[in-house]
C-alpha cells in the first residue's frame, strides 16, 4: 500500500536557539489508515513534530511527502485540508458555535452537514450546547470538542490530535476515544495522537512513538532516527 505521509531526515532545533536540537533526522512512513500514539516528557518537542507535519512549522531539515508528493509542490491549504492539526488549547474563530462549525464549508468551498455536525455534537455531549452562543464564551473542554468536529467535518485524511482530551472529564474523554475510534472504523482516517496518559496510548494505538533525547523510538524498539 502506498504510504499516506513519509518523512524523511527531519530535524529541528528550538526556534530562536540553533544550539538546541529537539529531534534530528526523523524517518519515518504512515500508512493511510494508522493509528500512531505520540508519549514522551513534556518540552521534546512532540507538538512542534505534528506542526511541522501539519505544514505550521517549518523542519530546519528534511522532507515530508504526502500521496507521494512533496510538502513543496502542495499548496499548504491543500496540504491542511487533508492532515489537520487539532491544536492542544482550541482555537475559536470569532462568531457562534454554528459559525466555527461552519467555517470548514466556508473555507473550502463545500456544504455545510449539519446533520453531521448534530450527530457528532450528541455523541460527544454537547447535544444541549447553543449553536447561537459566542464560541469565545464556550469552556475549554467544551471548544476542545467544538475544534474536533470542526476538524472531523473537514474529513481529512489524517488527524494530528495534540492531546485532545486533556481538558475533559473521564466521562468526556471515553466518548472522544469512542468517536474516534467510530470515525477511524468509518472513515479510515489515519490518527496521530499525542497523549501524556499511557493507558490512552495503549487504548488508541498499537504502534506508539516515545519522543526522548531527541529522537523517536517505536513501541520501545525500533529508532526513527538514523543517526542517534
Ligand atoms: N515558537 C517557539 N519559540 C520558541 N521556543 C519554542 C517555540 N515552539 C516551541 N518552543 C520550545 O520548544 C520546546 C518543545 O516544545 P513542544 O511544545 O513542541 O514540546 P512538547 O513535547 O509538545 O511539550 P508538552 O508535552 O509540554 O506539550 C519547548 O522548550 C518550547 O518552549
Amino acid at each position: 500500500m502506498e504510504p499516506l505521509l513519509t518523512f524523511r531526515d527531519l530535524t529541528k532545533s528550538i526556534p530562536g536557539n540553533a544550539e538546541k536540537t529537539l529531534f534530528a533526522d526523523l524517518s519515518a512512513e504512515v500508512a493511510p489508515g494508522d493509528r500512531i500514539a505520540i508519549v514522551g516528557p513534556s518540552g521534546q518537542g512532540k507538538s512542534t513534530f505534528l506542526r511541522i507535519l501539519a505544514l505550521l512549522a517549518a523542519a530546519d531539515r528534511g522532507e515530508i511527502s504526502l500521496h507521494g508528493k512533496p510538502h513543496t509542490e502542495w499548496q499548504p491549504r491543500d496540504w491542511r485540508s487533508r492532515v489537520c492539526y487539532l491544536p492542544q488549547h482550541a482555537v475559536m474563530l470569532e462568531g457562534t458555535v454554528e459559525y466555527n462549525l461552519s467555517a470548514v464549508s466556508r473555507l473550502h468551498k463545500r456544504s455545510f452537514e449539519r446533520a453531521l455536525a448534530v450527530e457528532l455534537a450528541a455523541k460527544l455531549g454537547l447535544e444541549r450546547i447553543d449553536w447561537g452562543k459566542e464560541a469565545a464564551t464556550l469552556s475549554g473542554g467544551e471548544k476542545q470538542r467544538i475544534a474536533l468536529i470542526r476538524a472531523l467535518l473537514l474529513r481529512p485524511d489524517m488527524l494530528l490530535l495534540d492531546e485532545p482530551t486533556a481538558s475533559l472529564d473521564s466521562d468526556s474523554r471515553g466518548r472522544v476515544e469512542e468517536l474516534l475510534d467510530a470515525w477511524h472504523e468509518r472513515e479510515g482516517t489515519a490518527l496521530i495522537w499525542i497523549t501524556h496518559d499511557s493507558d490512552q496510548a495503549g487504548r488508541v494505538s498499537k504502534r506508539i512513538w516515545r519522543m526522548a533525547g531527541g529522537g523517536i523510538r517505536e513501541n520501545e524498539g525500533e529508532n526513527l532516527s538514523a543517526c542517534l
